[in-house]
């Protein structure tokens, strides 16, 4: 029999999965060298060393050799030298070499040194359960692509080529940033968008930077399988990635040789990782794409994608392909943007208008989604993000938004229910997505279904409390009406794989099975203590609850393997077996009782994974005689032996229970595959649900904050009475204070409003304000004031706050120069424009240039919606003859006792004082500061006096 005391044991762990398929083993770790030993149980419960880890011959000589599994960590080292390699042995994750002795330290690992026969190697290593923690810190920290390589059992072929080794490792997945699809850390309220850019190439093959170059870019959420595509020019670029928001960028090499900070200009600092892949030719046509997705692309539509889409598409099917490897996923059919369709924000633009994080701070709190998000699904809260981002341009389909609301916020009880019913889904677009890389487990079947039955409800609810027909004044009832939607649910498909999961699983025996393997962990842990015990005596394993653990894994032991997690009538083989089971039982009671008959003893049948079938007496019995008993131990009360009857019924029991086992293995393959079939219905009807939550999460703000419906129109004038900033507002309200709702409009007579006014009146707050309203209302959402008419925006842009950029060799008014020659080179008659105190990043006289020049622009060649505020009240007499341009104000208004209060209220006219000295004083400027600085104006004021 195999000696525990002769192992330099230090840790042990006791594999379930091994045991459940018939293998049952333990592996034991060496305390320096981290070797594993796995032992497996011979009938009577023995143990032999199942394989052992031997320093392998190389196949090429006889030379001293690395262990095997290092040979493999470094031949994964060479071919895939971009990452970093993880790999599995038995319940740890391992890194060796280099890679431990540089990353050890990074992710706060011991660094230990493994002995071989080439000499002492490095090595650091994490308990597998600890997987996501260390993935999220390698790929989301530290921006590294990694490998995992996993064991896989050598088939029995395989084992004699290897000298008998029993598992094999295999890089079964490269993880990136743009790659996550089930890990724990992937952001639930974001998508975690992997996008691809294809460029033109000049006549030298490099990437064209002419600004009208035909740029195609498509992008995949692996996590939820959505698939977009869109063209686009060189110039409007960045913007896209901005609005994008990809986690990581893939770009061919042809971009490897474009200087560096233009690249970095093109592409942003969105916090995205950035990586160079060259494709094969698996994907180059549309064609091609078919099995990566849940339905291959029409031929009409795959006419609609652009040569450089199409590049773009196979360039990100091919790398996501060779980052997943075996893996196989499923993504919607890709969806065509086209960039008309969409209001572009640049990324200023984002940034500035604080539409997902603060500026400063980079928070959620204090941004437009924090302010209008109410969702009560993630994936609803990542539809509004998406749609923030992306504000319509198409008439019907704000309207039909805006409809939406308006029909939840009349039917409040509905709402309520939705909402109540909503929170009670899973996120299916992600569940699914384990399910089409084989991963769905029974507890995803569970919560598949119950979202199933939910969806119904819903549509009961909706059908029991609609009216039969909206629009009953000949208005056509528009495709997102609560009814339209409820129409467009696939029920049927869905419907049916509920009730078979819910027919087929049983959900007690599930979570028994949890609390059983739970039992089990701890028995793990204290059997490691035992065997700690064992091999040094003298050491005491004083752990309390000692005891308690020990019972729980006995208790486990006995228990484990007889909750089921299917039930009988799943299948008639799982019938059968369960009633072969329920014999064996009655033969084990039997035997129990017929052995108490005839030794006249009270024993106990028991199976341990490391004993196997054994027998159990206590107290006076433990000197019986026991025919054919052979012992396995004995103290002065208790006696353990096994007995050839039971060891014989007990080996039928385990081949019944796994016959069982291998039954419902197969029915959740099978419910699995009926998820695949079904997955198209179950995708559109998420996407149901998604809109949904968003017409109820706009509907709850709506009421919340008082906002009103806008209307949208094909003209380019702005019409907004008492409109209100969405942050400022809600952040003036928690300090109890109220917000001065203002009028805006602007276009047609007025396309330029210029405005003046001291500091901190609340020009930029104004400014701010009117492109809010403008995106909220084109994304389909009810507005902060009391009225609001709105001409279709195709770009907004901002040009607020000055930022440097020292990285890129760029100076504040050269970041400055180079919004606003975005803004002046790219925006239409159609757009919408914000500029905060342009010019003020250089010397007066030039700026009040620069700001002319702008004016002058906007005014007579652009002519587009502008709201432009100054500090230069020069630029108000020389636009004296625009036209097209008025001038507001904000005011202070000043009391006799030298008080003094912000008029927030904005009106005709011009402020040529800026009281900056009362915001001085009010930030703390020292008192004799402030003085100076009242005696340098008041030398001014008598300089103007003289000359005039
Ligand atoms: N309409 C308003 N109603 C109430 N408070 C407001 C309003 N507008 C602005 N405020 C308050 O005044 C503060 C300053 O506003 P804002 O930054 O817009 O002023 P400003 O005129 O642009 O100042 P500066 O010229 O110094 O940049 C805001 O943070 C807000 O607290």
């Amino acid at each position: 029999m195999f000696c525990w005391a002769r192992l330099p044991l230090a840790r042990l762990a006791y594999s379930l999965a091994t045991r459940r398929s018939k293998i049952p083993y333990f592996s034991i770790r060496g305390a320096k060298t981290k070797s594993t030993i796995k032992f497996q149980e011979l009938p009577q419960g023995l143990l032999i060393p199942a394989s052992l880890p031997a320093v392998e011959p190389h196949p090429d000589d006889q030379t001293p050799a690395y262990p095997r599994v290092i040979q493999q960590h470094l031949n994964n080292v060479s071919r895939f030298s971009d990452c970093v390699i993880l790999t599995r042995i038995g319940n740890f994750y391992e890194l060796y070499g280099e890679q431990a002795e540089q990353y050890g330290p990074l992710l706060n690992l011991k660094v230990a040194q493994r002995k071989t026969a080439l000499g002492p190697i490095a090595m650091a290593g994490f308990q597998h359960t600890q997987l996501d923690r260390f993935l999220r810190s390698l790929v989301q920290e530290l921006n590294k692509h990694v490998a995992i390589s996993e064991e896989v059992r050598n088939s029995p072929a395989d084992q004699v080529k290897n000298g008998g080794l029993l598992y094999n490792r295999k890089v079964s997945r490269i993880v990136t940033a743009g790659t996550l699809i089930d890990e724990t850390f992937v952001d639930p309220f974001e998508n975690n968008f992997l996008l691809s850019i294809y460029a033109s190439l000049d006549t030298s093959g490099i990437v064209s930077m002419s600004q009208d170059a035909d740029i195609g870019l498509t992008w995949v959420d692996l996590s939820s399988g959505d698939f977009f595509t869109q063209r686009t020019e060189l110039a409007s670029l960045s913007s896209v990635i901005a609005r994008i928001g990809a986690r990581e960028i893939v770009l061919d090499s042809s971009f490897e040789r474009v200087d560096r900070t233009q690249l970095d200009r093109l592409l942003g600092d969105g916090g995205h990782a950035v990586t160079y892949h060259n494709p094969d030719s698996s994907f180059v046509s549309v064609d091609q794409w078919a099995p990566m997705l849940e339905t291959p692309v029409t031929e009409e539509e795959s006419r609609s994608f652009s040569s450089q889409e199409v590049l773009a598409g196979s360039l990100l099917l091919d790398y996501v392909k060779g980052r997943l490897l075996e893996l196989n996923v499923s993504l919607r059919c890709p969806v065509r943007r086209n960039q008309g369709d969409y209001m572009s924000i640049d990324k200023q633009t984002l940034k500035a208008l604080e539409i997902r994080s603060t500026l400063r701070d980079g928070l959620f709190q204090g941004s437009l989604l924090h302010a209008v998000r109410r969702t009560t699904t993630k994936s609803g809260a990542r539809l509004l993000s998406q749609r923030l981002v992306s504000p319509s341009m198409s008439l019907p389909e704000i309207k039909g938004r805006l409809d939406l609301v308006s029909e939840l916020l009349e039917h409040d009880q509905l709402r309520e229910e939705t909402m109540s019913a909503l929170r009670r889904t899973t996120d299916v677009l992600r569940l699914l997505q384990r399910f089409s890389i084989g991963k769905g487990d029974a507890d995803d079947l569970l919560a598949l279904a119950k979202t199933i039955q939910i969806i119904n409800q819903i549509a009961i609810m909706m059908n029991t409390h609609l009216p039969q027909q909206k629009g009953e004044n000949n208005s056509i009832p528009s495709s997102l009406s609560l009814r339209a939607l409820i129409e467009r649910l696939d029920l049927d498909g869905p419907s049916k794989l509920a009730t078979r999961i819910l027919d087929a699983i049983d959900e007690e025996g599930l979570s028994q099975q949890h609390l059983a393997e739970e039992a089990e962990a701890v028995g793990a842990a204290e059997l490691a203590e035992q065997i700690v015990e064992a091999e040094e005596p003298q050491a005491k394993v004083t752990k309390s609850g000692k005891v308690s653990a020990r019972k729980a894994a006995v208790v486990a032991d006995l228990n484990a393997g007889e909750f089921w997690i299917m039930r009988r009538s799943a299948s008639t083989t799982l019938k059968q077996g369960h009633q072969n089971l329920d014999d064996i039982m009655q033969e084990k009671a039997q035997l129990y009782e017929r052995l108490r008959a005839e030794i006249g003893i009270s024993l106990t049948l028991k199976w341990t994974p490391q004993l196997g079938h054994f027998c159990h007496v206590k107290g006076k019995d433990v000197r019986a005689e026991i025919p054919s008993a052979r012992n396995i131990s004995s103290t002065k009360n208790t006696r353990t032996f096994y007995l050839p009857d039971w060891s014989h019924l007990g080996s039928r029991l385990e081949d019944a229970k796994l016959r069982i086992r291998t039954e419902e293995q197969r029915v959740l393959n099978d419910l699995r595959k009926r998820v695949i079939e079904n997955l198209v219905r179950l995708r559109r009807n998420a996407n149901v649900l998604d809109e949904l939550d968003v017409g109820c999460s706009s509907a709850v703000v709506a009421r919340e904050r008082n906002l009103v419906r806008p209307l949208l129109h094909s003209g380019t004038t702005h019409k907004i009475v008492g409109g209100r900033h969405p942050m400022v507002d809600i952040g003036l309200q928690e300090q109890g204070r109220l917000f001065t709702a203002n009028d805006c409009t602007v276009g047609g007579q007025e396309s330029i409003l210029l405005i003046t006014g001291p500091n901190m009146a609340g020009k930029s707050t104004y400014l701010r304000q009117n492109a809010l309203i403008t995106i909220l209302a084109q994304t389909g959402c009810f507005v902060p004031a009391d009225y609001a008419e709105i001409g279709l925006v195709d770009k907004i842009f901002s040009r607020v706050g000055s930022a440097d950029s020292l990285y890129n060799h760029q100076s504040t008014f050269m970041v400055e120069m180079l919004e606003v020659a975005d803004i002046l080179n790219q925006a239409t008659p159609r757009s919408f424009i914000i500029m905060d105190e342009v010019g003020r990043g250089t010397t007066p006289e030039d700026g009040v240039a620069v700001g002319y020049a702008c004016l002058h622009h906007l005014h007579n060649t652009t002519r587009c919606r502008t709201l432009f505020a100054t500090h230069f009240h020069s630029l108000v007499d020389m636009t004296k003859n625009f036209e097209r341009l008025a001038c507001y104000c904000t005011d202070v208004a000043e009391e006799e006792d030298g008080s003094w209060v912000y008029i927030h209220k904005l009106r005709e006219g011009v402020n040529r004082s800026s009281h900056a000295l009362k915001v001085a004083k009010l930030a703390g400027l020292p008192d004799t500061a402030i003085a100076v600085a009242k005696n340098v104006l008041d030398g001014f004021e008598r300089e103007r006096n003289i000359s005039s």
